[in-house]
């Protein structure tokens, strides 16, 4: 579904690159862990990967057409769902208006279906309460909860998430990523998580880490 050719980045005000002629692949249905110390350059690569920058060299592809021939505008409002640490919700919404939003902005095909965001909501443990009180009334797992139900309820088949536990206790923590294999496995999404926690990592499907510039398998999709 997604594939890295050659992909070279650096930062302008850097005298080297972060990483040089990277070539990965990523397929729908799975889940991959991003790992490596920090400041190795895991934002920047899943930045890359959701349209937020371009690359220096290389190119990206989406189910074989370069990301920059798509326009990286309509990449991210139709291939892409992005999960951020710190989620990214609409502050002045509630968590039901929240997934209302996402999908009459994306286009979703569930584009005013509230019955389906409040099923969604509900199955990540929200009470019909807390789904409609203003988002910053709730925790931050609760609200994490919600940033990845707006994944599930847009039609974009790549989820990138960077550190989306980094600030969840342990049961948040175990909630969010049995989501995130719910939502490779069952919604047959490509699921690519940037994290420090090796838990988080060890229940992806896939590990890759990046070290010296370069990223290697730790795990790959053949050895589960
Ligand atoms: N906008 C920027 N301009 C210049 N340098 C940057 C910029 N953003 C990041 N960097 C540098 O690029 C390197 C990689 O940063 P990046 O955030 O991708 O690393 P990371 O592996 O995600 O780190 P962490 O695990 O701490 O989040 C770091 O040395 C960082 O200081």
């Amino acid at each position: 579904m997604l594939t890295t050719e050659k992909l070279t980045y650096w930062y302008t005000s850097a005298d080297q690159s972060l990483f040089k002629d990277v070539d990965l692949e990523f397929s729908a249905g799975h889940s991959y862990a991003i790992v490596g110390r920090s400041g190795s350059g895991k934002t920047t690569m899943v930045s890359l990967l959701a349209g937020l920058d371009k690359p220096r060299g290389g190119k990206i592809k989406f189910n074989g057409a370069d990301i920059a021939g798509i326009g990286l505008s309509n990449y991210r409002k139709n291939d892409v769902a992005i999960v951020f640490q710190a989620y990214n919700l609409f502050t002045y919404m509630s968590a039901l208006e929240n997934l209302m939003s996402a999908m009459a902005i994306t286009g979703s095909k569930h584009k005013g279906d509230k019955a389906f965001a409040k099923q969604m909501l509900a199955k990540l443990g929200l009470s019909e309460e807390q789904m409609t009180k203003n988002v910053q009334k709730l925790s931050g797992g609760q609200q994490q909860r919600v940033a990845i139900a707006r994944t599930m309820v847009c039609d974009a088949p790549l989820v990138v998430a960077d550190e989306p536990t980094g600030n969840l206790d342990e049961e948040n923590t175990d909630a969010v990523i049995n989501l995130f294999q719910e939502i490779a496995r069952d919604l047959g999404k490509c699921v690519i998580i940037v994290t420090h926690e090796p838990d988080v990592a060890n229940r992806c499907d896939a590990v890759i880490r990046l070290a010296h510039k370069q990223f290697t398998w730790e795990k790959t999709i053949s050895e589960n």
